[in-house]
């Protein structure tokens, strides 16, 4: 069973905050859930977490549902072509996300894998628990869930979000970068370890695997597209906001 985290962001907006606040203008205490999709790279999770801190927000990283079921996978020696053991393993996972922005936590029946779920071998696997329709059909039930159980405020961040889990949220962005931009931005976070042919395997053709299930590359009609390839951090981050001032306001 997944549970929203005890710790995720609730604190509500007092109405006292001046007006330069990054969340004043929204309207108070009305529901907000910001959906942010994205290929590899992007800087979706990244982005997405701190706008949620900005926001005041709880904060779903859906990506690290996908990765926990997957090393569980593998750490029970479920065969990953095997559809149906696959479905099985999503159905029964004890999986536990934190949904606080500030504490990044993922338990598999109480063990910590927050850390375990980044590993290069799940990277890796994890396109053929993402391509198995029944384990999305579980993992996008859960997801729902988390983002109804969340309080008033989220944002939610992955593949499908936009489109499938959260269709009908108030702000709904496909966040994007050249393939260039995203390649170099996973060299600089991986302290240019890797290869431009590793770099290649870990976006260009997970993106390419995944995309055989779920449209990320195009943004679906009401969704608004933002190009971060020329933006720095901080100004993507301030684009999101912008965006969520001018369509939730
Ligand atoms: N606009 C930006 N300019 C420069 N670097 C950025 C920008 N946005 C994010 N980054 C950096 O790029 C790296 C990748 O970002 P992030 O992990 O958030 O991408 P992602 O879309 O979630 O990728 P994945 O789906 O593979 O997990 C991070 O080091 C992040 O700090
Ligand atoms: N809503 C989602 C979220 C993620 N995925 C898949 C695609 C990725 O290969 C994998 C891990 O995501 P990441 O942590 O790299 O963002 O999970 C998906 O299909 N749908």
């Amino acid at each position: 069973m997944t549970q929203a985290s005890a710790e995720t962001t609730q604190t509500d907006v007092t109405g006292k905050s001046a007006s330069s606040s990054p969340f004043s203008g929204f309207r108070l205490g009305k529901s907000l859930v910001v959906a942010i999709d994205g290929p590899s790279g992007s800087g979706k999770s990244s982005v997405s977490r701190e706008v949620a801190r900005r926001l005041r927000a709880a904060y779903l990283d859906t990506g690290a549902m996908y990765r926990a079921v997957t090393l569980h996978c593998i750490a029970t020696g479920v065969d990953l072509h095997d559809g149906a053991a696959v479905e099985a393993a999503a159905r029964d996972i004890e999986l536990f996300i934190s949904t606080s922005p500030d504490r990044e936590s993922v338990t598999i029946a109480g063990d910590d894998v927050t850390a375990a779920i980044r590993e290069p071998g799940v990277s890796s696997s994890v396109s053929a628990v993402a391509t198995t329709m029944g384990a999305r059909a579980e993992l996008i039930r859960r997801q729902r869930a988390l983002i109804a159980g969340a309080g008033h405020r989220i944002v939610a961040e992955g593949r499908d979000i936009t489109t499938v889990v959260a269709p009908d949220a108030e702000v709904r962005i496909l966040l994007t970068a050249s393939e260039e931009a995203r390649l170099r931005r996973r060299g600089d976070q991986l302290g240019g370890t890797q290869t431009d042919a590793q770099l290649r395997r870990q976006v260009t053709e997970r993106d390419a695997k995944d995309s055989a299930v779920v449209n990320f590359q195009q943004a679906a009609d009401g969704v608004v597209t933002l190009d971060s390839s020329d933006l720095d951090f901080e100004q993507t981050v301030s684009a999101v906001l912008g965006i969520v001032r001018t369509v939730a306001h």
